[in-house]
């Protein structure tokens, strides 16, 4: 099972890599899954788009109206001083095709949205012009300066010239992307088939909710925070709930991940202890192409192929540590970006800031820290964050109660009050 997946890329997979050649390790690995399928546009939203959308028509198809009010040639406009009294000499409705044509010092009674008469380029909105009547007639009276030549007109094809790419492939289709291409006429997509993971928790210890709490057990939380993580990236979830630390029940939920989904995600008995069997058993169903990585917390997170089998490709595993904090952490640093390229959509990292530090830091080169924060603004209106309390990687509220990830890199010593640091931002600012 082992032989088709070649050698690992790294010359030893028992190395200690950092944050960046761990991202890069995985980043070089994976090939994005195949499979695309056709589906109406309602039913598009977080899926990935499989081609580009390129537009059919012009959008807006035709010269049209920013403001209700009144359209004229700008050649009528007044000159400097001056007013000019041009004859309404018909009215259009958003939906109307011009019929007339408007003789020079004529204009037309225009509302947003509708087509602009051939040789008319400027619209003045009605509160900016005075209405008056002569004869029976409807007249407007323009003053010099309140619009200048072109203004208030939206050009065909200002937002999308027919033959031009309306949203790229990999976009993974939000609200915007939706109207866009529905402002196209365009009813269905073709997006790439969801990307299919697995996840399980391994430990003797834990119990399911609704379980008792036998003495010395712990609630499986971790199965729920990555499930929930796995949920906002859009990719369908296999859920194959608790394992023990048997290597047997461990290898059976290994294979079955393996012919069931794309990617697997395991949490727990990946580090040194007598009941961590992951690693043996990714080396014995594949391959480990790393295990430790210089950070904290997520030391133990390992990655490799599984063997996917007659012709399919590896099952990615993503491995993450047991301790809550680091499970979560290990999946921003390394998992997050990893599926969306897995799913063909385009790699959206976290947003990253930098801002001043309130909390005083200590930490030594050589690994990167992950601490708990809060960003906010501060009095001045800049931005800061400060700690969210101890941060033990067993502490998951240090991780609810904050909005980001205080990333102190490798080489990076301690950190004094007022110093700028590195952010990321995992759940907007609110
Ligand atoms: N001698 C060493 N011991 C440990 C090292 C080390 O380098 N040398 N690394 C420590 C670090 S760092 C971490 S992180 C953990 C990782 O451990 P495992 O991935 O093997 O995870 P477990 O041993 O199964 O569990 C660790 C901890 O997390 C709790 N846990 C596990 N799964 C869940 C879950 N689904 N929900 C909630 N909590 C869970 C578990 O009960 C343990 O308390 O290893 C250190 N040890
Ligand atoms: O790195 Mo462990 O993930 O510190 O708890
Ligand atoms: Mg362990």
């Amino acid at each position: 099972m082992t032989a088709a997946l070649g050698p690992s890329p790294l010359i030893s997979g028992d190395a200690h890599l950092s944050v960046d050649q761990a991202r890069a390790t995985i980043a070089n690995a994976l090939q994005p899954i195949h499979g695309d399928e056709v589906v109406a546009l309602h039913q598009a939203l977080g899926r990935v788009l499989a081609e580009p959308v390129i537009s059919p028509i012009d959008v807006p198809a035709h010269d049209n109206s920013a403001m209700d009010g009144y359209a004229f040639a700008s050649t009528d406009l007044p000159g400097s001083g001056q007013v000019a009294d041009l004859r309404v000499v018909a009215t259009l409705h958003a939906g109307d095709m011009p019929t007339v044509p408007v003789p020079p010092g004529g204009c037309v009674r225009i509302m947003t949205g509708a087509v602009m008469p051939s040789g008319l380029d400027t619209v003045v909105p009605q509160e900016l012009c005075q209405t008056v009547e002569r004869d029976g007639q409807p007249w407007i009276t323009l003053a010099a300066g309140v619009v200048q030549p072109g203004e208030n007109r939206r050009l065909a094809g200002e937002d999308l010239a027919r033959g031009k790419p309306a949203v790229p492939a990999g976009r993974r289709l939000r609200p915007a992307e939706l109207g866009l291409i529905a402002s196209l006429g365009i009813g269905q997509v073709t997006v790439r088939r969801r990307l299919k993971v697995a996840v399980f928790s391994t430990g003797n210890e834990l119990r399911s909710l609704g379980e008792p709490l036998d003495p010395g057990c712990i609630y499986d939380s971790n199965r729920h925070t990555l499930i929930g993580a796995l949920q906002r990236l859009g990719v369908e979830v296999v859920d194959l709930g608790l394992v023990r630390d048997d290597p047997a029940a461990l290898e059976a939920t290994l294979r079955r991940a393996v012919a069931e989904a794309d990617a697997v995600l395991t949490s727990g008995g990946v580090s040194v202890g007598d009941a961590d069997h992951t690693r043996a058993l990714l080396a014995q169903l594949g391959r480990v192409d790393f295990w430790k990585v210089a950070m904290r917390p997520g030391r133990p997170f390992a990655f490799g192929p599984l063997a996917g089998g007659d012709g399919q490709p590896p099952r990615w595993l993503f491995a993450l540590p047991g301790n809550p904090v680091a499970s979560l952490v290990t999946f921003y640093a390394f998992v997050r970006e990893a599926l969306q390229q897995l799913g063909g959509a385009e790699v959206q990292p976290l947003p990253t800031l930098r801002v001043r530090c309130e909390t005083p830091i200590r930490k030594r080169p050589g690994r990167t820290e992950f601490q708990r924060g809060i960003v906010a603004r501060s009095a001045d209106g800049g931005w800061s964050v400060r700690l969210t309390g101890a941060q033990g990687a067993g502490i998951l509220r240090s991780m609810s109660e904050a909005n980001a990830l205080v990333v102190l890199g490798h080489e990076q010593a301690s950190v004094a009050s007022g110093e700028q640091v590195e952010v990321w931002l995992f759940d907007g600012l609110v």
